[in-house]
């Protein structure tokens, strides 16, 4: 285990992820706090840490929102720091987010062919004159979102409004959309807040077949415990803005540090 020092992987020569010391202050409010992380090819990363350490912000560091004021990030290699949130998916990342932020009144299937908008010609003219052209990227696409929506075992509820299904097919169906526009890395923000046990090992699953499937690296903020150290292969801890721990992911949530940052004792297993 390693504290406050970029996490080492067997494959760290070549991270796909890495942050180098970023920090982020809004006003006098110190969020993150000379970060630095490096995430390999193929892995699934959690990230951890008690409500407002500085997880989202560092996720938002990373897909521009937020760009850092201090330090660097690099995806693939190539610098990410300043790049527009509306680039980043462009350059192979994809996000979720902690509060569903789907598209009222639009189906299912409407919802994840927005997921392909990186792909489609901004002129609706260019469209009107090569119709058969759009056509055909029409066809593209949809054949594309239909993958989607098998592997994520949607079919039964393609055609529904999104707020008519549940919590736990929401956020299967903002996974379905971050994955339309198929990244190489995909970022979830806390994918099973508000869902009941079952619908957890359910997206657990897709999760884990999204990633096979698609060879996904993923890092994903989660505050269940317990599914942080069944399917990631690293974590990390924030408190503060702080990195207090990093490493495999049961020995870095089982840090004494971590332990005490959460409050009384040991972290919702739940
Ligand atoms: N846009 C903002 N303006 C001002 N302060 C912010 C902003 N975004 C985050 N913060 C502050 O930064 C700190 C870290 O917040 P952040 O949301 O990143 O924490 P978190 O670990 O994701 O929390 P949670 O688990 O509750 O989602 C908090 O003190 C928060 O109030």
């Amino acid at each position: 285990m390693h504290l406050n020092s970029p996490a080492v992987s067997p494959h760290a020569a070549q991270p796909v992820l890495r942050c180098e010391q970023v920090s982020r202050w809004f006003g006098g409010v110190r969020a993150l706090s000379d970060v630095s992380l490096s995430i390999a090819q193929g892995e699934i990363f959690g990230l951890v840490g008690p409500n407002g350490s500085g997880k989202t912000t560092l996720v938002n560091t990373i897909t521009g929102f937020y760009p850092p004021q201090q330090g660097s990030i690099h995806f693939e290699g190539q610098p990410l720091t300043g790049v527009r949130p509306h680039l980043i998916a462009h350059r192979g990342i994809a996000r979720t987010f902690q509060n569903v932020a789907l598209f009222k009144g639009m189906s299912v299937l409407d919802n994840i062919l927005l997921g392909r908008h990186i792909f489609m010609r901004p002129s609706a003219l260019a469209s009107l004159f090569y119709w058969w052209w759009a056509e055909r990227e029409e066809i593209a696409h949809r054949l594309k979102v239909e993958e989607i929506i098998d592997l994520l075992q949607l079919e039964s509820v393609r055609d529904e409004p999104v707020e008519v299904i549940p919590l736990g097919l929401q956020k299967r169906v903002e996974l379905a959309r971050a994955l339309a526009s198929q990244p190489r890395m995909l970022i979830l923000d806390e994918p099973m807040a508000g869902m009941n046990q079952e619908e957890k090992e359910y997206i657990v699953r897709f999760i884990l077949d999204a990633k096979e499937a698609l060879n996904l690296t993923i890092l994903m903020i989660e505050h269940h415990m317990d599914v942080i150290t069944a399917i990631c292969d690293r974590a990390l801890v924030l408190n503060n803005g702080r990195v207090i721990a990093e490493g495999p992911a049961r020995e870095a949530v089982n840090h004494p540090d971590v332990i005490a940052a959460y409050i009384g004792g040991a972290p919702d297993a739940a």
